[in-house]
Order: C-alpha cells, then structure tokens, then sequence
C-alpha cells in the first residue's frame, strides 16, 4: 500500500514539472497518460482480456503477420528459455494476437493481463511496454515502477515495434516478466533480442510479400550480410522502392543524407535517390560474388554491403478447375500437400480405377476412402476390411465368399464375400501388404476382369467395385523383397494419394478446432481449449497421428470442467510439453507458409467451393472478410 502511495506521489510531482530520474519515454507517456487518456493513477484498474469473439477478429485480421512472426517468437522463447518470460505480440491496436509462456503460470500470467486477448493499449492500461511502443513506435523497457497503473508495477515488460513494408506500425513484440530483478539494465539483453527479432520479422514479411521483386539486403559487415542482414528493401524493375524495412527506411534516410524523422518516405522514390546504385547494377550483387566486393556507396558517402536477391518466378500452379466435392473438401483447413492429395482424389472418385492411398498409421487412410466413396455416389455400399487383421486361413473364403459345401464348416447355402456384398460400391482394403500372396493374383483378376469366383466354385460372377487400398508399408519395398506381386503394384499404384502425416501438416490448429467441435458435439457437450492445453497439444509430434490427436480429444472432453479443456485434460504425454524448456519441435512445422503454399491452398478451397466465398471461408476455418482479404493481397480474382 504504502508502494503504491508512493508511485502516486511520484506521478503526481512529475505533473506538477518536477524533474525525474525515470527516462524520457516514461515520463512523457504519464504525462500523456493523465492529459490525453485521462487516466487517475489513484484509479488502479485489472488487466483487460477482450472477448473470445474479438479476439478470433483481431487474430484473423492479423493473421498473415501471426503466420510469419511466429518462427520469431518461437525462436525468441527458445533463447530464453527456462527464465520464466512470456511472449506477446501485439496488434497495433495493444490486443495480443499471440502468445507463447510457460503453461504452468497460466492463472498468474492471465490475471497479470501476460495472456491471448489482453489489450495493452496506452489509453486503457497506462504507460506500459507494448501501448506506450505503439504511441512512440520506438523499442523500450517499461520496468516495474515505470508502469503508470500500480496493478501492473510488478512488470517488466521489454516491447520492440514491428512495421509493415510500408513503413506503418504492425504490430509490437513484448517480452515480459511476472517478477524481475530489481534493476532496469537486466532487462538491457532482452530489449536487444526482442529488437533483433523484431527486425527478422520484418525482414521475413518483406520477403515474402515482395517475392516476385527485386530486394536488396544490406549490412555494414561483410560477415553478416548474407545469414543476418541488418536491413532490406523491395524494388520494381525500374528501381522504384516498393517496401522497406524499418532499418530500410533509416538507412535510406542516412545514406541519402536526410533527418528520417522529418524526411518524406521513400517509397515510390527511385533507389537512385538515396544509393549510387541502379537496377543495372543489382545482377551483380547477388550471391554470385564475393561478399567483401558487393559494396554499394550512399549518396552521402557512406558505404554499405547489399546483396541483391532476383525476383523469384511465380510457381506457375495451375488453377484447379474442378470443384472439389464437399466430403472430400472437409478434409483439410489449406495444408497444400493435403489440398493436392483433395484434388486429385476428387478427380478419381468420378472413376473406378484402383486407387491405393498411403500414409503413416492414423493419418487419415480410412477416412479418406469413405469421402471419396461419399463423393463417388455409387449405389452401393461402403466395405473396409482390414487385411492384417483376418487370419491368413480365413481371409479368401472372407473375401471371395464360398459355395455350398466348399470345406468343412462352410454355410450350407454357400456366403458371399466381402468383395460381393461391396457391389455397386467401394472395397476398401486396408493394410493390403499384408494380403496373402497366393490371393494377391485373384484379386488382380477381380480388378483386371471385374469377376470373381468364390472359394470352391468355378462359375465366375461378375462384379462392380470400386477397390481403394492402403498401405502404410512401403510396398515397392515389399514387392524387392518378394512378398507382393509386381503386377498387383503396378495397377494399384497407377492412381496413388498420399496423405501427410498430422506433425507435417500445416492446418494443424484448424483441425484441432474442428476436432474439439466435432467430438464435443458427439459426447453432447460443449468444449474449447485454453491456450495452455493449445500450446500443449500443437508440441507434441503426435507418433499416432490422427487417431491420436482425437482420442487425446476424447479424454480431454470428458474430463474437461466448465468447457474449458487444461493442460489437466490431457493425457499424460501433454506433459513433457508444459515446461518452457521443452524444444516446441511441432511448431517447426507451423512456420508460414509461403505465398505460393498460401495462394494454391486460397486457390484450391475456392475451386473446391465453386468461388463460393462463404463456402470458401467455412473450408478454411476462417470468416468471409478474411478470404476477400486475402484474395486482394495475393491478387486472385473470381473467374469472369
Ligand atoms: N480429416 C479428418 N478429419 C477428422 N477426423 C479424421 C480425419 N482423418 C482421420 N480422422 C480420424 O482419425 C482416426 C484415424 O483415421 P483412419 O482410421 O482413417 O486412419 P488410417 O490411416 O486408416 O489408420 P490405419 O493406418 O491405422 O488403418 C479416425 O478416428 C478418423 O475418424
């Protein structure tokens, strides 16, 4: 108490002109904080979370940004690991829009306001890391008292703005601790990292929004030039600046000679403006030379080493013309390995060619078979059988069915098999490697000849199936090994699917929602995942793949409390993932996707819902706006 009435006081003499030994910034901020935002330090007020649904509008807003900053974040986090910092980044409204930190203080990190949702803008919270970076879009430490509300003068909280390649404030990275030592300059190191990281955002953004352009990265040290360059810009064929990064901008402004505060921005401006360099010259400062020789010379003299990289060619994927039919678009939220394997079965559903799906354990064989027998509309019906599982001695009177009298023990009247009670519609065999080799040539006979002939009968019966086969052997493997027919693998293998596996597959958080929803809704309940158990669940390598994932689900709805599923939940392999320490080997896989992943997978999900936006947005797992949004940016239009 007596604290906070002296952090008051404090405030209160710097209004009244005192002089202060807080920096600059943060008296500025509270001066800001009472005149502009009208605020009362005498007024304390807890840390501000938006709702749900805002926040799912903040984040799809700025989901292009989450997607690329996210290698950074993680990143960061891994370099400090195990001391206890949380990361925020901000939009440049103060909302977090991401979040990494350690699962095991996620009570304290939420109340402490250290959480997905919670808003840090200046005019609600005061002077703090990431609202008053925001106000002046420069990198700073708001520590402890620095705070201008007493419920967040525990805090550090170090932030570093992000801008976007037109120079606009983006969003802020905030790297925050619940408790600090005592001293500002400890958190000297974090402020370096988290503007370190936030430049190789900003780089990564450039990169991959001006792809198709030339850029030209800059550093004043040969050594770095090419693994960690300290700025970029993005330039058309005539040399115009289209983007820079921040330090794009600033070393523009200096190697042109002008104040970057009070000088115009240089985008639009010719490069030759501000370096002695032309677009003639930038072929010879890619890769090609030497590092110490790529030296370009500022119209103010100084001298700077840039390497050129070439616009890259559009991949030239051609526009998927069919739609993609619903059971089979269900399938995924955008992955592009996935929305290849989509189309293509789309394609071979309207026919009856064997088709043999591979893909580890649990990725998704069997599910796949039922959509495209769904989209097939075949009169009959949907028959899985499982090879590995049926006695070798059974499996051919199974499949083939018999005659009356064909071995003992067999149905007075005769039975007919599997492949016969799957006429008119699909056979599904699973584990087909393990289908006995002598069974193996009269199954090609029923795919060759569409006939079969049951054990201990000579009459053949015509059938029509479609058969769809899966392995998760390697079965070019099995047949140099001499344990499956050659002939066979050839016709199976003509029309093959690959289905990635769930830890490869970069909608993983799409269809983790989809999960939870779907399985709640079974179990008759309502349920969401808290971020903790989130974080848990996209960390861990999922060996089981799909299978795992849902039953993971399962438990996790039927233990959860109030809706909401915790790290608790979960099954005991979520726990490993609960301490920082733990290397976020899944998230990898989580990097953004580049704009050629991201346009085929926008292109495909529009194909597949014949330019229908609504049903575009619904595939993707995000909303209208957000596919509009992202037809404008990656340029696609509607046909006609
Ligand atoms: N795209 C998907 N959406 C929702 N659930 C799915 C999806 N793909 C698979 N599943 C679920 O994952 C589980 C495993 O799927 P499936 O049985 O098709 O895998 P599999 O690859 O055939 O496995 P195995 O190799 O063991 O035969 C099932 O519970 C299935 O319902």
């Amino acid at each position: 108490m007596a604290g906070e009435r002296e952090h008051i006081r404090e405030i209160e003499q710097v209004l009244s002109g005192r002089t202060s030994a807080r920096d600059d910034v943060v008296v500025k901020s509270w001066l800001r904080c009472v005149d502009t935002h009208r605020l009362d330090p005498a007024r304390p007020t807890e840390a501000y979370i938006v709702p749900d649904t805002q926040l799912r509008e903040h984040r799809e807003q700025s989901e292009r940004l989450i997607a690329i900053a996210r290698s950074g974040l993680e990143t960061l986090f891994k370099q400090v690991a195990g001391q206890n910092y949380v990361l925020l980044l901000a939009n440049a409204k103060g909302v977090t829009v991401d979040f990494l930190g350690d699962p095991l203080f996620m009570d304290q990190l939420r109340t402490a306001g250290l959480y997905l949702g919670s808003e840090w803008s200046e005019s609600r919270t005061g002077t703090c890391g990431v609202g008053s970076c925001i106000v002046t879009g420069e990198a700073m430490t708001i520590h402890q008292t620095d705070h201008f509300d007493t419920t967040h003068t525990p805090l550090s909280c170090t932030a570093a703005p992000i801008f976007d390649t037109n120079g606009e404030l983006a969003a802020v990275l905030d790297i925050s601790l619940l408790r600090s030592p005592q001293p500002k300059i400890s958190q000297n190191l974090a402020l370096h990292l988290v503007t370190a990281s936030a430049r190789r955002i900003e780089l990564a953004n450039l990169m991959a929004q001006m792809h198709s352009e030339w850029v030209l990265r800059f550093s004043r040290s040969p050594e770095f030039l090419d693994v960690d360059p300290e700025a970029a810009i993005a330039l058309d064929a005539s040399g115009r600046i289209l983007g820079t990064t921040r330090g794009g901008a600033l070393l523009l402004a200096q190697a042109g000679g002008v104040d970057w505060r009070h000088s115009p921005s240089p985008i639009g401006q010719s490069i030759s403006r501000y370096l002695d360099v032309s677009v003639d010259d930038l072929p010879s400062l890619t890769r090609g030379r030497p590092t110490e020789e790529r030296l370009v010379f500022g119209r103010s003299g100084s001298a700077l080493f840039a390497h050129a990289i070439e616009p890259q060619p559009a991949t030239g994927r051609r526009a998927p013309v069919e739609a993609v039919p619903k059971p089979i678009g269900d399938l995924s939220g955008g992955d592009p390995a996935m929305a290849a394997t989509q189309l293509r079965a789309a394609k071979l559903a309207r026919t009856t060619i064997p088709i043999l799906i591979h893909g580890e354990t649990g990725s998704g064989k069997e599910y796949l078979a039922r959509a495209i027998h769904d989209c097939a509309q075949r009169p009959g019906p949907f028959v899985a059988i499982n090879c590995a599982a049926i006695p070798e001695h059974l499996i051919e009177s199974e499949l083939f069915g018999h005659v009356a009298g064909a071995f003992t023990g067999a149905a007075a009247k005769g039975r007919k098999g599997l492949i016969e009670a799957a006429n008119g519609g699909t056979l599904f065999l699973d584990e087909i490697g393990d289908m006995p080799y002598p069974l193996q040539s009269r199954l090609l006979r029923v795919i060759a000849e569409r006939e079969l002939v049951p054990v201990g009968g000579i009459e053949p019966r015509q059938v029509d199936i479609k058969i769809i086969s899966a392995s998760h052997h390697d079965l070019r493997k099995l047949v140099e090994e001499g344990r499956f027919r050659e002939d066979l693998f050839y016709r199976l293998n003509a029309a093959s699917l690959t289905l990635p596996a769930l830890r490869e597959r970069t909608d993983f958080e799409w269809l983790l929602d989809r999960l939870v929803d779907q399985r709640a809704h079974l179990a008759g309940r309502t349920a969401k995942l808290s971020p903790a158990a989130r974080l848990a669940l996209i960390r861990h390598r999922w060996p089981g793949n799909i299978r795992e994932l849902v039953n993971a689900i399962d438990l996790a709805v039927t233990l959860c409390e109030g809706g909401m599923i915790e790290p608790a939940d979960l099954p005991d392999f979520a726990l490993p993932y609960l301490t920082p320490l733990a290397a976020p080997a899944r998230l990898v896989a989580l990097r953004a996707p580049s704009p050629e992943d991201e346009r085929a997978a926008l292109l495909d999900a529009l194909a597949a819902a014949g330019w229908n936006i609504s049903e575009a947005a619904r595939r993707l797992g995000v909303d209208r706006t957000t596919v509009h949004r992202r037809m404008k940016r990656l340029r696609l239009d509607a046909p006609n």
